[in-house]
């Protein structure tokens, strides 16, 4: 029993990445499934789709690896956070399709909890700010609206959980209703500072506690699959959100060290050790994982467009056929020309959070093309981390240690994170094993099991594949982050 299962649910797709007992990949399987838009603004999942994707990709690493079921020590599972759904507890039957961390259909409910006075003491509790991201107001907006749900809430009938916690009842069989620290500090009805549920905010948000599931450490006993799905009850050991999964998966464990994942969208992580840091640049606090009983917290900056702004060159404009084809194209680019894109395509995330916000592109000519766009594109996500790390900097000062580490799909992109080192000024990381989140979320499920080292140990493995380091003139990187600046000024003034 030398494997580790990683379960990774994200947004667009689940995977599944056996790895072995020296934390090296040995399968892994991939499935997408279907995003419904019922609404302008509404974003859905399929409960059955999360389920059966999940169980089928997991039945594939297996597959591939050629191993058996005794050779899996133990499951560890990491998911798309914020994501919200609401079962029976005795069908197991989910009441409406999961709502999405990118639904905003609660931002009047925000707004109306925003004019009564209660942001301030919703984000000294929670460490979050009133955004229809988180699950609160998604949770409030099930029980209002499906027909039945508050009588059977209100008898105890329903269970409420983000996807780890919905997996963890599937593979259980409905035996175990739990989730972990990190996962319940993006829901808004969680106290990171007393580390329990928050009575007054689901009084505030309508949500009876008897929905609410158990929380655990990151690395803990979630209980066992049912012997059927896999031919053996497999212990499931180790949940962590997939941005904190990152963080662990890059061993961001030092106060001071910090993380960015450039998938769909980009998150930020500084690791402020047991200092629960509040922001006063509008930033996240939030647990970056808890062992122990002690949490570890974290300031967070959430970018909703990074690899999805090469996803609309591709798909929208069709500049390109593939996302890497932007590498020349932005190597092409005429220097003389200025193109600012601020791709504000679903609002502006941290540190504005302006969900009304729309995108722009400046500065265009005659001779602008998709070279320019090409370059404009990737030179975004640069500029809209160094807004995160300008929070950061402002809200924890110099203890951070100036490195960023650096993973997802986007971080392929050699151009990227040169541009990235050249407009932060600071180096940045690429590790050899880019899959950060699975390889976390493996890394807590074996230190519960017994076969991963310690973390000062499993930080010891981390490899750098590349460092970038900036190389940019001072006046040239100033110039042009003031530029941004007056673009984004400028898109949330139209
Ligand atoms: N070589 C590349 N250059 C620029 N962007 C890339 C490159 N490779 C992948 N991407 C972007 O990375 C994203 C995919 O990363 P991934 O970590 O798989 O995202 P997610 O888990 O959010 O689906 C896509 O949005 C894609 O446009
Ligand atoms: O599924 P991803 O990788 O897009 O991540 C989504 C985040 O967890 C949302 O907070």
């Amino acid at each position: 029993m030398t494997h580790i299962l990683a379960i990774d649910q994200g947004t667009t797709s689940s995977r599944a990445i056996l790895f072995d007992g020296s934390l090296r990949v040995v399968a892994s399987a991939q499935e997408e499934f279907a995003q419904h838009y019922p609404a302008p603004g509404w974003v859905e999942h399929d409960p059955s789709d999360l389920w059966s994707t999940v169980a089928g990709t997991a039945r594939a690493a297996i597959e591939k690896a050629g191993i058996g079921a005794d050779d899996i020590a133990a499951i560890g599972i990491t998911n798309q956070r914020e994501t919200t759904l609401i079962w029976d507890r005795d069908t197991g039957q989910p009441i409406h399709n999961a709502i999405v961390w990118q639904d905003r259909r609660t931002a009047d409910t925000c707004d109306a909890l925003r004019d009564a006075g209660h942001e301030p003491m919703i984000t000294a509790r929670t460490g979050l700010l009133l955004d229809p991201y988180f699950s609160g107001t998604k949770v409030k907006w099930l029980l209002d609206h499906v027909p039945g749900a508050r009588e059977r809430a209100a008898q105890g009938g329903l269970a409420f959980g983000t996807v780890d916690c919905f997996l963890i009842w599937k593979l259980t069989g409905g035996r175990v209703h739990a989730t972990d620290a990190t996962n319940a500090a993006r829901t808004m009805l969680y106290n990171i500072a007393d580390g329990c549920w928050d009575a007054d905010l689901c009084a505030l948000l309508d949500v009876p506690m008897a929905i609410l599931p158990d929380v655990r450490d990151c690395a803990a006993d979630f209980g066992v699959t049912r012997a059927d799905l896999f031919g053996r009850e497999i212990p499931i050991c180790g949940v962590a959100g997939d941005q904190q999964a990152a963080t662990v998966g890059q061993a961001c464990f030092q106060p001071g060290m910090m993380k960015s994942t450039y998938g769909t969208g980009c998150f930020a992580l500084l690791n402020t050790g047991t200092d629960r840091v509040p922001s006063k640049n509008r930033l996240l606090t939030t647990i970056a994982y808890q062992l122990n009983g002690k949490p570890t917290y974290a300031l967070e900056g959430s970018i909703f467009i990074a690899g999805a702004v090469v996803q609309w060159l591709r798909d929208g404009l069709k500049i390109i056929r593939e996302a890497r084809e932007t590498q020349p194209l932005a190597e092409q680019a005429d220097p003389a020309q200025e193109v600012v894109l601020v791709p504000a395509f679903t609002g502006l995330g941290a540190p504005y959070w302006r969900p009304e916000c729309r995108g722009a592109i400046y500065g265009l000519t005659r001779n602008s093309g998709p070279a320019e766009l090409a370059r404009a594109a990737l030179e975004s996500v640069g500029y809209q981390t160094r807004d995160l790390l300008e929070a950061m900097r402002a809200d924890w000062g110099a203890q951070a240690d100036g490195v960023l580490r650096v993973d997802g799909g986007m971080a392929a992109s050699d151009w990227a994170m040169q541009f990235l080192a050249d407009i932060l000024g600071a180096p940045v990381d690429r590790p050899v094993v880019t899959e950060t989140t699975a390889l976390g979320a493996a890394y807590l499920a074996g230190l519960q099991a017994g076969i991963y080292p310690a973390p000062e140990d499993f930080a010891k493995g981390w490899a750098l594949e590349r460092r970038f380091a900036p190389a940019m003139d001072v006046a040239v990187r100033d110039g042009k982050y003031a530029r941004w600046g007056r673009a984004v000024a400028a898109t949330m003034n139209v």
